[in-house]
């Protein structure tokens, strides 16, 4: 069952068009992440399902009910900025027990749902401890539990780990994921980072100019992207040009076998990840290659080579570190994993 429906939904703030015609359907209990590069839309668009912002056209529903004109405080959901929004002048457990504070529940209840909800966030016994002396990630621990403390129906995180180190920021992920699936609660989060989208989400929405591009399963967004901007946005890829020739297809004149494009196609763009990628002796294979640097990053060997199609970046496993820069090499492209675009699908 959808818990959240977006139909047609679009905003426009003078002559920005900031979310353009959105449908989306947003499963009940589901953890989708709203993934694209800065001014794309996202925080909008999320915005207008909080409350703070009204659609300019469209409707939006939640559980089978249109809120569009729902004051934010009637929609019972809970929300995390990036800013946080803590009070520093008040306590950890004054801070989680504001929301009940103001919906006038009792004191001994306010106490009891703070011990509750520090032990969700793993961060118990803190309740009488200023917020200014928490670390960022404890802060943010803070912050999730407050916009948990009414039970909200549908929980919204902007940007809510980018103040983060690195580190810290991947444990978050991981632990917020985790704390979602617990509580079965509906969740929507904006990131402009494709990392904590596949970390965090079920489905990712990815978008670009105010329109949605793809909403699919992260994995399906990595291996069947719908245009190149999804491709080249979700993890690293080979955007390379493919041509028609005799019953198959050649890049920059060098076959590919087991590629053919539709029917009726002469030219056409292809993504191939790094990993389809396999780097061959000279003349091994049917694309003859230079290496240009190889980055041995540990988990993984990256290779950049020059071809007469581009740069192509192949990724080898752990150990393979046997190239060195200047040595002619040949490529193979695994024509299994290439996702061909139709024209116009270049967004
Ligand atoms: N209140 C506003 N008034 C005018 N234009 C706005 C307003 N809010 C957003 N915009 C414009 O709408 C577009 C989408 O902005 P939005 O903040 O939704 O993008 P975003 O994807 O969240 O970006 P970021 O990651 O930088 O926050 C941008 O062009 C932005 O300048």
């Amino acid at each position: 069952m959808s818990a959240l429906e977006l139909a047609n939904v679009t905003k426009r703030y003078g002559s920005v068009l900031a979310v353009d015609d959105a449908v989306l359907d947003v499963p009940a209990g589901s953890f989708v992440c709203l993934l694209g590069p800065s001014g794309c839309g996202k925080t909008t668009l999320m915005r207008m399902i909080a409350g703070l912002e009204t659609p300019t056209a469209g409707t939006i529903r939640f559980n089978d009910e249109t809120i569009n004109d729902r004051p934010v405080h009637r929609r019972d959901f809970g929300m995390v900025f990036q800013s946080l929004a803590l009070f520093p002048h008040l306590s950890v457990g004054e801070n989680i027990a504001y929301p009940l504070k103001i919906r006038g529940r009792p004191r001994a209840e306010r106490d009891a749902r703070v011990v509750e909800l520090l032990d969700l966030v793993r961060l118990p016994g803190v309740a009488d401890r200023p917020v200014a002396q928490l670390s960022g990630g404890q802060r943010q621990r803070v912050a999730i539990a407050r916009a948990l403390a009414v039970s909200p129906k549908l929980f919204l995180l902007d940007e809510p780990l980018s103040a983060l180190d690195a580190k810290l920021r991947e444990a978050m992920q991981v632990e917020l994921r985790q704390l979602q699936e617990r509580l079965g609660i509906t969740t929507i989060v904006v990131t402009h980072d494709q990392r904590e989208a596949m970390t965090m989400a079920d489905t990712i929405v990815v978008m670009k100019g105010g329109r949605i591009q793809q909403m699919d399963r992260p994995i399906d967004i990595y291996r069947r992207p719908a245009n190149a901007f999804v491709a080249d946005f979700l993890g690293q890829t080979n955007l390379l040009t493919a041509h028609a020739a005799d019953g198959g297809a050649t890049i920059a004149d060098a076959p590919v076998p087991g590629l053919t494009l539709p029917a009726g196609v002469a030219t056409a763009q292809i993504s191939i990840r790094p990993e389809d990628v396999s780097v061959e002796r000279e003349g091994a294979a049917p694309l003859p290659a230079t290496v240009e640097f190889v980055r041995d990053m540990g988990s993984a060997v990256e290779v950049y080579l020059a071809t007469a199609a581009g740069r192509i970046v192949a990724q080898r496993a752990a150990g393979r570190n046997d190239l060195m820069v200047g040595d002619a090499v040949s490529l193979a492209l695994d024509p299994a994993a290439i996702v061909v675009f139709p024209a116009g699908a270049s967004a």
